[in-house]
């Protein structure tokens, strides 16, 4: 596990990060997500030692974070740092050689991820001659090439189409199920929604929430329910606790303060109409997001 403690760091007279403190759990995906600027490739580089920390503390299981540690982590930088008029495969090789991986392994672990994450064009090719997305997979290659015992990607899907996604995917589950913590920043919050065992979301460089997706929608969002029957159902505006938030007609997305209220809606619904569906609605990450960083 790699634990955040009270990071916190100033550009000139600008503090980015505030107090930052968060965990990323051995064997967890932990998407990490903030607006624009709102400090995660700040925090990412701090983890990476790439920057320093102002203040706090940096422990891996416990220990304060040394070199090894950081050695150890595999990085996919904003700055995607390969050359791209270098064939990929010894791109590859030579950064797995600079770990201390032999020629041969090298070349078997590169060919091997190369397949895994289906790149679309020969591992002899220069990086310049494939695509932008399989460049990316290059990339996610080269953070996974020295067998590391932890990642740190920024941003590792932009740019992939959805059948790389869920490619990529597959590979960084694998390698998280190994027990390795694996951080990743992303814009796209569906995805991260999918993806995810834990979630931490940044605003102006100030934690503003963390745990499970699940757990923020039960702690943040008051639980909505939707209801469609074969009848006009403006009578649920007059339930007292109820918030009716979307309507047409004979469908109603309301909120309710506790499932038993909602089932007293269901119920006055069966008794004056027939009830077509009646269903929890699981807010999307997005609003939720909008909601703890506009709180
Ligand atoms: N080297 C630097 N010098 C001065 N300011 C910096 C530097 N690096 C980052 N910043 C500032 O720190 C803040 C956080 O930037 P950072 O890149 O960490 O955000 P981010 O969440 O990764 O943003 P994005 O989602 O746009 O990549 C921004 O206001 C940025 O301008």
């Amino acid at each position: 596990m790699i634990t955040l403690d009270t990071i916190s760091r100033s550009f000139g007279d600008k503090q980015v990060l505030h107090d930052l403190s968060f965990s990323i759990g051995a064997g967890r995906m932990t998407g990490f997500v903030g607006s624009n600027g709102s400090g995660k490739t700040t925090t990412m580089r701090i983890i990476l030692g790439v920057l320093a920390a102002d203040s706090g503390r940096i422990t891996v299981d416990g220990e304060t974070i040394t070199p090894a540690h950081r050695s150890a982590i595999g990085y996919m930088p904003e700055e995607r740092g390969l050359y791209p008029k270098m064939p990929i495969i010894d791109q590859l090789i030579y950064l797995a050689r600079f770990h201390g991986l032999s020629r041969h392994s090298a070349r078997r672990r590169g060919l091997e991820l190369l397949e895994q994450l289906d790149l679309g064009g020969k591992p002899s090719d220069n990086l310049e001659a494939v695509s932008l997305g399989n460049q990316q997979k290059v990339q996610i290659a080269a953070a996974l090439i020295h067998r590391p015992r932890a990642l740190v990607l920024d941003e590792p899907f932009s740019g992939l189409d959805p059948v790389a996604v869920e490619r990529t995917l597959e590979v960084l589950k694998d390698f998280a199920d190994t027990g390795a913590p694996v951080l990743f920043s992303s814009h796209q919050l569906d995805l991260v929604e999918r993806l995810v065992d834990d979630l931490i979301i940044i605003d102006g460089g100030r934690l503003v929430a963390n745990g499970t997706a699940d757990e923020l929608r039960s702690q943040r969002s008051t639980p909505e329910w939707i209801l469609q029957t074969d009848a006009d159902m403006g009578w649920v505006r007059e339930i007292p606790d109820i918030t009716v938030i979307e309507f047409d007609g004979n469908w109603v997305r309301f909120a309710a303060p506790n499932p038993d209220a909602a089932e007293a809606v269901l119920h006055q619904a069966i008794t004056v109409s027939s009830v077509k569906s009646f269903a929890p609605h699981t807010v999307a990450l997005n609003r939720l997001f909008q909601e703890v960083t506009q709180a």
